[in-house]
């Protein structure tokens, strides 16, 4: 792509150093430097590798762990993956990684090593997150590696098997929102209440189509623990990523850590790095600017992240409300999160708190919390306090610090690293109706257990709600300062261990000069003489004529469309049942599935082919695949919204679904008659048109679809094959990858082998760096 010499913003330098190539199309094919795998999104992608007989290109680029399955119980008797985990289906999906990274040779940080945790936490605290690098992972939280300053976001499964087998991806180019916070954050306000504020402000479907950049003064003066919680929740926001110029406290945090580049590779980095800023008068599609001084601790009382408010404020009532979507929506989260219409939130006591996730389970984090529960004991009616540390090593750091023993003497449940209770894809749930005062990013119906009550917020402030019993204003703690908790040094094996993630910190960088070197992005154009690849998929979308059935909502999450427990599949069908299961189907007395009235339980919807959404942000959320391998098996083929989740929608069109965006005002008025009455319309994607089904008559002159994805719809074409057909291109790239961004080199591989039995305090094998 050629440089111009027009101002750009940080997404728009990272995104153009990293084209391989761009389509007459408009669509770029962009390198990957940094690829994380987790046990839950990978097992088909592997399948697919396997089958097609292809390799991992980039082992180097590649780091997998086990996040989502794993019980957070104490891994003393920990003997292996088969006799530890209980759930069959959560023990196959790790034995499947298990054995993936055996075959395909990938490094892998597995229950026995301390490096362990949520992908998340364990890239940045490696140091194999970068700035400037583009990061992705088959989960959504992966804009919290933004923070960085890299373009870091989450994908599906099949761009999983894409990025593995040719280290690239398909993309096109999204639009720059920059939001400035500016000002000092009042003493007590965290990170976590900046972007639940800033989320409030612009909604889940705010930052649609956009690579936010945050930034500011408040931003500037953040440590990096504090600036992952805010990318991490970028996706709640509906962003694409979430990025924020590195600096200063950017290298110092890296500085030292397993993976990040060493003496004259460091240095050549930093001076890369630091050319890595929005320039000034670079053009931003929305800019929108938050006063540091008008964020208060906020918490959330409904079903998605939106529904943020001051710890100050009351439970919303509905009939303040006019508009008739956002009415019914929120009477039925109200009724959902059992809640009265002008509670003050301060009164609504909790069952249980959630100290963890990628968001909040670092170690400034429970150093928060620890903080609020230093002298206290949970409220008699807190049933359980879970505080799950991120990472192994963030665990051992805890511990060395005294953390633990806080916890432990509040009352408080110390475990081992995984993604616990933000989505209980593990033993860790709440029971039906249980509210919990938690750290984690989503707050959607069914997410922590069936039923469930969640709300957002600090780490600070859920320690304070398991103390108190009921969410509390953390502005008045009486914080406990007899003894702060004293850093314990502890001897031994292990201190090298805690010294290479941790004691860098303590070293002052020296700053560098600003050197902008040649970008890497002037690659020539070559036409490509390797015999072709075979690109046929086998499906193709080209006129579907079909029952369409009309759905009334707002904000339909993934969770929704198909629910964590159906997540445990190594394969990609047999997901029908589990399509809006929770709400197609209720429980009778004997715990039988009942269904619903749900729009897809009714004559003639039941044979629907076609779904019509008649409020935004559908499938937005997690960047869990089978959503529309769900709605695939089900009999759907085309689904209209007036906007979708961005992964959703880029996951639909890899498996021949056609998502097709329009305004509510025409859905309402063209085709909303038509499906109410149950007939059919007729879908024309070689024409960019839709029809009546049954007259012919046209309803919708012209729809937008991106021309390299018709192309491959018309055609059954697979991505992958596409792509390996342009390996000239690859190799081009990374010819002058090895030169021009040589401290990227070795990554994963860096990490050192297994040297023998060092042992843990558990007994378990501990990996040397
Ligand atoms: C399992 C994974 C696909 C999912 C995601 O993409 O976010 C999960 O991490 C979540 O938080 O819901
Ligand atoms: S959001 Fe929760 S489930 Fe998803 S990666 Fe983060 S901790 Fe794991």
């Amino acid at each position: 792509m050629p440089s111009s010499s027009a101002p750009k913003t940080l997404y728009d330098k990272v995104f153009e150093d990293h084209v391989v190539h761009k389509d007459e199309s408009g669509s770029y094919l962009i390198y990957i430097d940094r690829h994380l795998v987790h046990e839950v999104t990978s097992p088909q992608a592997f399948e697919g590798l396997k089958n097609a007989g292809r390799k991992v290109r980039r082992g180097d680029c590649t780091l997998a762990t086990v996040d989502h399955n794993i019980p957070t119980i104490s891994r003393a008797n920990f003997k292996s993956v088969d006799t530890f985990v209980d759930q069959e289906d959560s023990k196959l999906q790790v034995m499947t990684l298990e054995q993936n990274v055996k075959d395909f040779d990938i490094t892998y940080f597995g229950m026995t090593d301390d490096r362990q945790g949520i992908v998340h936490v364990i890239g940045p605290e490696q140091g194999f997150t970068l700035p400037g690098t583009t990061v992705v992972c088959g989960d959504s939280h992966t804009s919290t590696h933004g923070a960085f300053g890299s373009l870091a976001f989450g994908i599906g499964t099949s761009e999983v098997e894409h990025v593995l087998a040719t280290q690239t991806i398909i993309q096109t180019k999204s639009k720059n929102m920059r939001i400035s916070v500016n000002g000092d954050l009042a003493p007590g306000i965290t990170s976590k209440d900046l972007v639940l504020h800033v989320i409030g402000v612009i909604g889940t479907a705010g930052g649609t189509g956009c690579v936010i950049e945050f930034a500011g003064s408040a931003i500037e003066s953040l440590s990096m623990e504090a600036r992952m919680s805010i990318c991490n929740m970028a996706i709640e926001a509906g962003a694409r990523a979430g990025m924020i110029r590195p600096d200063e406290i950017t290298f110092n945090y890296l500085k030292g850590r397993p993976l990040a580049p060493k003496d004259a590779e460091w240095e050549k980095a930093v001076k890369y790095w630091s050319t890595l800023y929005s320039d000034e008068g670079a053009h931003f599609d929305y800019d929108i600017q938050i006063k540091a001084q008008d964020i208060v601790p906020t918490i959330t009382w409904g079903n998605s992240p939106q529904d943020a408010l001051p710890i100050t404020a009351s439970v919303p009532d509905p009939a303040t409300v006019d508009d008739p979507i956002k009415k019914a929506g929120m009477e039925r989260a109200l009724e959902y999160q059992g809640l009265i219409p002008n509670t003050p939130l301060q009164q609504i006591n909790i069952d249980k708190a959630f100290i963890g996730s990628c968001t909040n389970s670092r170690i400034e984090d429970l150093r928060a919390a620890a903080k609020v529960a230093k002298g206290h004991k949970k409220a008699d009616n807190v049933k359980l306090v879970l505080v799950v540390p991120g990472s192994g090593l963030v665990k051992k750091q805890a511990e060395k610090e005294g953390l633990d023993k806080i916890f432990e003497a509040a009352g408080f449940s110390w475990r081992e690293a995984g993604c616990s209770m933000c989505l209980g894809m593990n033993p860790d749930i709440l029971d039906p109706e249980e509210r919990c005062a938690s750290t984690s990013n989503r707050n959607f119906e069914g997410r922590q257990g069936a039923k469930s009550r969640t709300h957002l917020m600090s780490p600070a402030m859920a320690a304070a709600a398991a103390i108190k019993g009921h969410f509390t204003d953390i502005r008045q703690w009486q914080y406990n300062t007899s003894d702060e908790p004293t850093v314990q040094i502890s001897s031994g094996e292990d201190q090298e261990l805690q010294d290479a993630v941790y004691e860098h910190e303590k070293q002052p960088l020296e700053s560098s000069e600003l050197l902008v070197q040649d970008r890497i992005n002037d690659i020539p154009k070559q036409s490509s003489s390797a015999p072709a690849p075979s690109v046929g998929g086998g499906d193709k979308f080209t006129v579907v004529t079909g029952i369409t059935a009309p759905l009334d909502k707002a904000n339909v999450d993934t969770d929704a469309i198909i629910p964590k427990q159906f997540l445990k599949t190594i394969k990609r069908t047999g997901l029908k049942n589990g399509l809006f299961y929770e709400l197609r189907f209720v429980k009778d007395a004997s715990g039988k599935d009942v269904e619903t009235d749900f729009c897809l339980n009714v004559e003639p919807y039941r044979a629907a082919e076609i779904l019509l959404i008649t409020g935004d942000n559908f499938g937005c959320g997690s960047s869990r695949e089978h959503a529309p391998w769900a709605l695939k098996d089900f009999g759907i083929k085309c689904m209209i919204a007036p906007s979708f989740g961005d992964i959703f929608y880029n996951n639909s069109f890899k498996n021949f679904l056609l998502p097709i965006r329009l305004p509510q005002e025409v859905i309402l008025s063209k085709l909303y008659p038509v499906a109410s009455a149950g007939k059919k319309l007729t879908i024309d994607l070689a024409n960019q048109q839709i029809r009546n089904g049954e007259t012919d008559e046209v309803l919708v002159e012209h729809f937008d679809v991106e021309p390299f994805r018709k192309h491959c719809l018309l055609n059954g074409l697979d991505d992958i094959g596409l792509t390996l057909q342009k390996e000239e291109y690859i190799q081009a790239y990374e010819t002058k990858r090895r030169d021009v961004f040589s401290f990227l080199e070795g990554g994963s591989k860096l990490i050192k082998p297994v040297t023998g039995a060092k042992k843990s305090k558990f007994g378990l094998k501990t990996q040397e760096w």
